[in-house]
Parts: C-alpha cells; sequence; structure tokens
C-alpha cells in the first residue's frame, strides 16, 4: 500500500515512511492511495475475531509486506495487552435503540490509548529496525497528549514534547501528562487555546527543514496510523452487534473535535462496514455541526465547555473528508484550504452539501443540555456518562429515527471529567490509577504562543 497527499504535491510513499512523515511535506494529510473493499463474505469470516486479530487483519491491509506478520502480530499483542478489558472496547446496550461502546479501558482512560498504545510500539519497532530518531511533537486538549506520553515514556530512542492550552484542561488530564518525570518526556503548558497549540506544531511541520532536521515525529490524527488504529474499533463494534442478532446498518454517534473519529468511521464505511449514518456530535465549539447542517466551513468564538477535550475550532482532519468529498481531487483540496487560509471560510455548492448529508447528520450540544444528558443517564439508566460522551448520546437522542440502532461512541471515562459531573450533585469513585495521580509532583514549563518560542524549547531539548 502506498500513501499519497491530499494536496498531490508528495509522491507516493510506504506505510513506515508516512508515519514518520506525519504531516505530508506539501502541507497536505497523508491517505491511502487505494481503500481497501471488503466483501460480505470477508465480513462474515471476521465476525467472530477477536479484537485483537481484528486489528491484525486490518493493519496489515494498509501495511503490506512493509512489516513480516509476526512482528506486527506482536505489536498488536503487546498494544492491547495493557487494556483492563479482555473484549478492548466493549459495547454495552443502555437501551432498545442505543448502545455505548466504551473506549476508556486503555491506560489513560480515553479512546486515544487504542490508537497510541499500537503507535507508541510501532515507533519503538521503527526506531530499533531502521536506526530512526523519533522526537515527536503532539499538541493536546488533554487526552492525546497524556496517552501519547503513556505510549513511550521511558522508551528508549524516543524523545516527546507535547503542547498542552494552559489551564484549559480537566485536572486529571492535567495530572496525567504533568506527574510524568521521565527524562524523555517534556510538557509545555501553552498560554493560549488548543487550536494555539495545533497551529504552531502545525506550522512547525509544515517547515521541512526543521522538521528533518530535528527529526520531528507526529502522534496527533494527522498521523494516519491514528486513523487506521481507530477504523478497528467500528468493525469490532458492528460485529458485537452481529452476533447478537442485529444485522441491519448501524448508526454510529460520535463526539466530535478535530474530526479523526469520526473519518476512521468514515473509511469503514467506504471499505464496505454497512453504516447507516455517522451522526457527528460537537460542543458549543460547533463549525463541523454548522457545516453538516450548512455547508458553511467556518471558525466561530471559541468557548470553553463541560468537554474541554472537544473545545476545537479548525478540525485537522476535516483535509482527509473533503478529499473524498471531491472525488480525490487534490488540486481542488490545494485550492479550497489556500482559500480558507486566506478567507477563512469554505462554503460548499447544495448538491455537494446533499452528499454529506447523505453521510452525515449532526447535531450540537449546548453545554447544559450535556448536563441533562448526564444526569438522565444517570438516573433512568444508572450508567455514567462523560461529557463528550454525553454530547454523542444527547446527539443519537435527538437524530436517529425509531427502530435504528445506534452505538455512541464512549471517549472518555467520567472520572476524567469530575468538573462537569460534580455540577450534578453526582459523586464518583475514582479509578485508583486516577487516585494515585493527586499526591505526585507535577513537571510542566508555562510559555508564550509564539513559535520561536516554542522552536527555541524543542531545540534544547531534542
Ligand atoms: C474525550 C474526547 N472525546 C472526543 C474527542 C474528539 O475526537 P476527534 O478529535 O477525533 O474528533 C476528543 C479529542 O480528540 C476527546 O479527547
Ligand atoms: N481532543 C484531542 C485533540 C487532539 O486530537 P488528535 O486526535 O488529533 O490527537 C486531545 O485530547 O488532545
Amino acid at each position: 500500500m502506498k500513501y499519497i497527499s491530499t494536496r498531490g504535491q508528495v509522491s507516493p510513499t510506504g506505510f513506515i515512511d508516512a508515519i514518520l512523515m506525519g504531516l505530508a511535506d506539501d502541507g497536505g494529510l497523508l491517505v491511502p492511495e487505494q481503500i481497501p473493499q471488503l466483501s460480505s463474505d470477508t465480513l462474515k469470516q471476521w465476525q467472530r475475531l477477536s479484537y485483537q486479530e481484528l486489528a491484525l487483519e486490518i493493519f496489515s491491509l494498509y501495511i503490506g509486506d512493509e512489516i513480516p506478520r509476526a512482528d506486527l502480530k506482536k505489536l498488536v499483542d503487546d498494544s492491547y495487552a495493557t487494556f483492563r478489558h479482555e473484549d478492548v472496547t466493549p459495547v454495552r446496550r443502555v437501551n432498545n435503540g442505543l448502545h455505548v461502546m466504551e473506549l476508556f479501558h486503555g491506560p489513560t482512560f480515553a479512546f486515544k490509548d487504542v490508537a497510541l498504545q499500537f503507535l507508541g510500539n510501532l515507533y519503538s519497532y521503527v526506531s530499533k529496525k531502521n536506526n530512526s530518531i523519533i522526537h515527536i511533537l503532539g499538541a493536546t486538549s488533554g487526552d492525546t497528549g497524556a496517552s501519547a506520553i503513556e505510549g513511550v515514556r521511558g522508551k528508549q530512542g524516543i524523545r516527546i514534547c507535547i503542547l498542552h492550552p494552559h489551564q484549559k484542561v480537566s485536572k486529571v488530564q492535567e495530572l496525567q501528562m504533568t506527574t510524568v518525570n521521565d527524562s524523555n518526556v517534556l510538557n509545555l503548558a501553552v498560554e493560549g487555546t488548543f487550536d494555539d497549540c495545533q497551529r504552531i506544531i502545525k506550522e512547525l511541520f509544515a517547515d521541512v527543514e526543521f522538521k528533518h532536521q530535528y527529526h520531528l515525529r507526529a502522534i496527533n490524527s494527522i498521523n494516519i496510523a491514528r486513523i487506521l488504529a481507530q477504523t478497528v474499533y467500528y468493525f469490532y463494534a458492528y460485529f458485537q452487534l452481529a452476533n447478537q442478532g442485529h444485522t441491519e446498518k448501524v448508526n454510529f454517534s460520535v463526539p466530535t473535535g478535530n474530526f479523526g473519529d469520526i473519518f476512521a468511521g468514515f473509511l469503514a464505511q467506504k471499505m464496505g462496514l454497512p453504516i447507516n449514518k455517522l451522526i457527528l456530535a460537537t460542543n458549543e465549539n460547533n463549525i463541523l455541526a454548522r457545516f453538516v447542517n450548512e455547508g458553511v466551513y467556518q471558525p466561530g468564538e471559541f468557548k470553553g465547555t463541560y468537554s474541554p477535550s472537544m473545545d476545537i475550532q479548525v478540525a485537522s482532519n476535516f483535509e482527509r473528508y473533503l478529499f473524498y468529498l471531491y472525488g480525490e481531487d487534490s488540486g481542488i483540496i490545494a485550492t479550497l484550504m489556500e482559500q480558507f487560509k486566506t478567507e477563512g471560510s469554505i462554503t460548499i455548492p447544495g448538491d455537494v452539501l446533499q452528499r454529506v448529508q447523505s453521510t452525515f447528520s449532526a447535531y450540537s450540544v449546548e453545554n447544559e443540555t450535556c448536563l441533562d444528558t448526564i444526569s438522565e443517564y444517570y438516573e433512568k439508566y444508572d450508567y455514567l456518562l462523560d461529557p463528550h460522551t454525553a454530547c454523542g448520546v444527547a446527539a443519537a437522542d435527538k437524530l436517529m429515527a425509531d427502530g435504528e440502532i445506534t452505538v455512541a461512541l464512549s471517549t472518555a471515562h467520567p472520572a476524567k471529567f469530575n468538573e462537569a459531573i460534580e455540577l450534578r450533585k453526582i459523586e464518583q469513585t475514582y479509578p485508583k490509577q486516577i487516585q494515585a495521580l493527586f499526591n505526585k509532583p507535577q513537571f510542566q514549563r508555562v510559555v508564550g504562543g509564539s513559535n520561536e518560542e516554542i522552536k527555541d524549547q524543542l531545540v534544547k531539548f531534542f
């Protein structure tokens, strides 16, 4: 399998080079040259596979023989051995129409572990095998950072620097990142928003000379490995339901910020998974919901919400979706992204919007609705939702039709976001791994948001 850029100016490249490249060198995003197509026979054969077996099959399609199968199997097995649930991403029935897929059974209690345990091990494998230098630079609104650090802390040959918006992540997220005292980890708390952090790292990755000189690698969902790993659980959820006799198409409701998770669902659908609608749920930072409902992609005003990990205006994977929406025409994408840069918005015509709406429906969840949903599900079903998951569940309740089955992605454990939960006077017991964080010293540097200051920190650290 080769990987190409959404902007068409990078020669097709193999899987490992694509992972190491992260952001494409022309500023676009890497996508597979062809999306593998699965027959209904293959889907049937995969229906009884374990999570690990399924991951191995899906990764093999995208990696080919670049990694020997036995090595890939070991990478997969090691990556999911750290999960606390034997099904890795179990699906629970909540009521007749709604099932919740719990993606938070990994080491940092968020869905990011599913991909970042794998990517951490993959980087370690590549570093040893090819003698590559791995200097990771990432931006986080809280979960990616903690998960990426956990995936590589203490690993030989790897250093990681994570930018997070100072005092705009939850207390537990901050502790998960900043109580790590391994010498290969640097936490920079940026005075600004997540969008500022993401813009800085994208600009540093786009400075190809700097990127190559310091061997910068990505762990955010601009890295195609993240998307591929997140595709697996859509299949696994569908198979878990099929094994219970639900063979009809299902909806997936996805709390969305950077458009990585829902893009993984879109990719699964393009591979042949019988998905009805992808329900895109945002919080009050609703650029993507407005796009799906009105056809205009234009950042609004930043709002701090109860689901801080989705406080995102500019979605880094949106370009990948536009690429498929416009028939894989990299010329159009380069023009649209240039237009977004200069004019600050993209508007699509009515016929294109109809295509968007045949795949997605979208709902923007207000702060109070998010809390109401947490209270309602706790009281009615004795099930505690984290505020991000609550956005997905609220959107599913609003948008799914009678008789449909929807899987809502539960992207984080509620213990990570007690700031929201306690507003509804719900008392939760923290898992012991989270409780233990409160007694540890923190290590982070608070920095301003200029590229030069960050560069300076990186040069000293790497
Ligand atoms: C808990 C949680 N839910 C949902 C999201 C949104 O996912 P994505 O950015 O892939 O759209 C994030 C951040 O990525 C998150 O941390
Ligand atoms: N919500 C994310 C933001 C970064 O998203 P990514 O999927 O591109 O890594 C976070 O928790 O950091």
